[in-house]
């Protein structure tokens, strides 16, 4: 278990799913861990674990080690800006989940030479079911193995370079809401077929769950396994055939091209 006490600025969506995952897989503990917002009501369920919550983000920066920047893209400047003076690069170590804030202008907002990392998990951080790409700037040898044990208690994780981490947020990030589309698109199907919606949850969720597995024990390429399934003049075909007649696979690069050049645009 790690003895640094961490600080996680804006306890949204992805922070308060980060500080769920942590506790989760023990590798700190509640009180080791503090998390902001303005309005803290909302974390009440992070509070009666034990968790520490506080609207001043001075504050919970001082009593840390580590600081998570969970906060929108649009407001990171504008709020760390606020509270420059409680970072202390000799102590601190500061991980950004924030899409499309580089390392070089974390660094600007921290001060010279503070430890950055970015890292990009996604939603099921809350599970220790992420898929998380990080980099890092100006960290020791210590720091970045902190980080590294940190996200693998959360999942799978991958050092990547820097400029592949739009695409990471695309491909990680967004993907969860992509694959939850699919199962909900299977789930109107099945319906559609003549099952009620628990069941079609059920059924489309394990599947895909089973579909990931047999890819990651195996480390296969998609298409072996699809060979496996598609009986010749078969039903499977078929249906897989029409669907790429209607655009699936194309709609999915054409959609991951789209969130691409949004982070890329602004
Ligand atoms: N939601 C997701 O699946 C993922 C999000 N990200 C990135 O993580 C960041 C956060 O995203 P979400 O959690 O979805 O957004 P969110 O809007 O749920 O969370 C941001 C939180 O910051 C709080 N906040 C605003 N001003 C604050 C202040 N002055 N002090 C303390 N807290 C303050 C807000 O109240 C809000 O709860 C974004 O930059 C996003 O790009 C990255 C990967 C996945
Ligand atoms: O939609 C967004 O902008 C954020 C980044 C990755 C997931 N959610």
């Amino acid at each position: 278990m790690s003895t640094k006490k961490i600080a996680i600025i804006g306890g949204g969506n992805l922070g308060s799913a980060i500080a769920q995952g942590v506790l989760k897989s023990g590798f700190a503990s509640a009180p080791d861990i503090i998390i902001t917002k303005r309005n803290i009501e909302t974390l009440a369920g992070l509070q009666a674990q034990g968790v520490l919550t506080e609207t001043d983000n001075a504050k919970a920066i001082a009593a840390a080690d580590v600081i998570i920047v969970a906060l929108k893209p649009y407001n990171i400047k504008e709020v760390l800006s606020r509270v420059k003076s409680a970072f202390n690069p000799a102590k601190h170590m500061l991980i950004s989940v924030v899409t499309g804030v580089s390392m070089d202008e974390l660094e600007e907002i921290a001060g010279p030479g503070m430890p950055v990392v970015r890292a990009m998990p996604n939603t099921a951080i809350a599970i220790q079911e992420s898929m998380t790409c990080i980099c890092h700037k100006n960290t020791t040898p210590e720091q970045a193995a902190w980080v590294m044990q940190l996200f693998d208690q959360l999942g799978v994780t991958v050092s990547i370079d820097e400029k592949l981490m739009d695409a990471a947020t695309v491909l990680g990030a967004c993907g969860i809401a992509y694959a939850l589309r699919f199962i909900r698109a299977s789930i109107q199907g099945g319906i559609e077929i003549g099952f009620d919606v628990r069941t079609a949850n059920m059924i489309a969720a394990q599947t895909v769950k089973g579909a990931a597995a047999l890819l990651i024990s195996g480390n296969r390429h998609p298409e072996e396994e699809i060979d496996k399934v598609t009986t010749p003049k078969g039903c499977t075909i078929a249906g897989l055939n029409e669907m790429e007649h209607q655009g699936f696979s194309s709609s999915l690069i054409k959609g991951i091209t789209v969130s691409y050049n949004k982070i890329l645009k602004g």
